[in-house]
């Protein structure tokens, strides 16, 4: 820990260069708005946002299957596991062993949520190339969320992402609550806005800016991106979405209209928050991938792929099937 601490000055002049390559390929991909090819891409949060609040352990092996599978439909980013205090997440305590067993496939990204320094010398450990740090726009969820307050939160990410890109390892930034709180309610966007340019400041390559209880509409989301688009380019800006008011197909397709090309989703709709009560479901990945080819939009995934492992997925969780569009096409698939 000692050694990680004194690298930090020298890994705020690597973070850049570092921070700036991943720049230089990411924009190779056209995920801004400009021309060519309309092109989108989806983060899938599956194996981490959409299993950490199931009650039951699901065995690491399954864990690891999911994602292997994951790996093989054309998603570019999945969202792996997190490395957090195993009492408080007990779902994600075998999040060590899956990162270091799934077979990571080139060209696909596997991040990992870590909270803070102990956690991120356990990522290197493990030869995690991507984390994703978690910030929050609420005062009273931060605290419940990571055990601290926002300024405490960024200083804690600051020598965290500092130290990561020091090792090469990519770093997204998340904040969560953008439009509202559980414990708070309304957030006002100029503090998400404050917050999400810290967090590019810092040298995060993309923020994704979570709607953690589904409360946001066209309007609050759209006043939000507004606010963010003033201080983070566009094309960092990602959209975090769970669906409990049944907005989040609306609330991504008025972000597209913004230029908003990165989504979040998670497939057969799994999800929630341990610390945001009203925290059901993300939107599911096929619901957007359905959404995004027929406006148009290319994301590379294979959605029958998909389907097949959100269907796979509920019947290990013995549950059905959250995704709409997976439903229709299994059911008109097997008349
Ligand atoms: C952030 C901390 C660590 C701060 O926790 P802390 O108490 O401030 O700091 P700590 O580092 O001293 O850790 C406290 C205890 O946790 C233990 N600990 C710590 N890490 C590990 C580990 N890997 N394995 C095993 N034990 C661990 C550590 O050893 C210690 O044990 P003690 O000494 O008390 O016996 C804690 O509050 C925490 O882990 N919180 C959980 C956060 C979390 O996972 N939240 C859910 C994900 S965020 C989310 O879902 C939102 C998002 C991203 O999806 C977007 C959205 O929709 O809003």
């Amino acid at each position: 820990m000692v050694g990680l601490r004194t690298i930090s000055q020298s890994a705020s002049r690597v973070r850049k260069s570092v921070t700036n390559v991943r720049y230089a390929s990411m924009r190779s991909q056209n995920w801004g708005p400009h021309t060519g090819p309309k092109k989108a891409k989806i983060v899938e949060v599956g194996p981490r946002d959409g299993l950490q609040n199931e009650k039951k352990f699901i065995p690491t092996d399954i864990k690891i299957n999911f994602i292997n599978k994951l790996s093989k439909t054309g998603l570019k980013v999945i969202e792996t596991t997190s490395i957090v205090n195993t009492k408080l997440v007990p779902q994600m305590a075998d999040g060590i062993e899956v990162i270091t067993k799934i077979n990571r496939e080139p060209g696909v990204e596997y991040p990992v949520l870590v909270p803070n320094l102990k956690n991120l010398e356990r990522a290197i450990k493990a030869d995690v190339k991507d984390i994703a740090i978690f910030a929050s726009a609420s005062e009273e969820f931060s605290k419940k969320n990571i055990n601290c307050s926002i300024p405490e939160s960024l200083h804690r990410f600051q020598d965290v992402a500092d130290i990561a890109n020091s090792h090469g390892i990519a770093v997204r930034g998340y904040i969560s609550c953008v439009v509202g709180c559980p414990y708070e309610g309304t957030i006002s966007s100029a503090k998400v806005a404050t917050i999400a340019e810290k967090l590019y400041k810092m040298g995060c390559y993309e923020i994704s800016l979570a709607d953690t209880i589904g409360v946001g509409t066209p309007g609050s989301i759209s006043k939000m991106i507004e606010d963010v688009k003033e201080v983070v380019p566009v094309e960092r800006i990602a959209l975090h979405c769970h669906d409990t008011y049944g907005q989040a197909l609306a609330n991504i397709y008025c972000s597209l209209e913004y230029g908003v090309r990165v989504f979040d989703g998670s497939i057969a709709g799994l999800g929630g928050c341990p610390f945001a009560k009203g925290a059901t479901g993300n939107v599911a990945t096929e619901d957007i991938v359905y959404m995004l080819h027929g406006m148009g939009y290319e994301t590379g995934i294979q959605l029958p792929e998909l389907i097949k492992i959100g269907n796979y997925i509920s019947q290990q969780l013995n549950r059905s099937n959250g995704s709409k569009a997976a439903l229709a096409i299994s059911l008109k698939d097997s008349t």
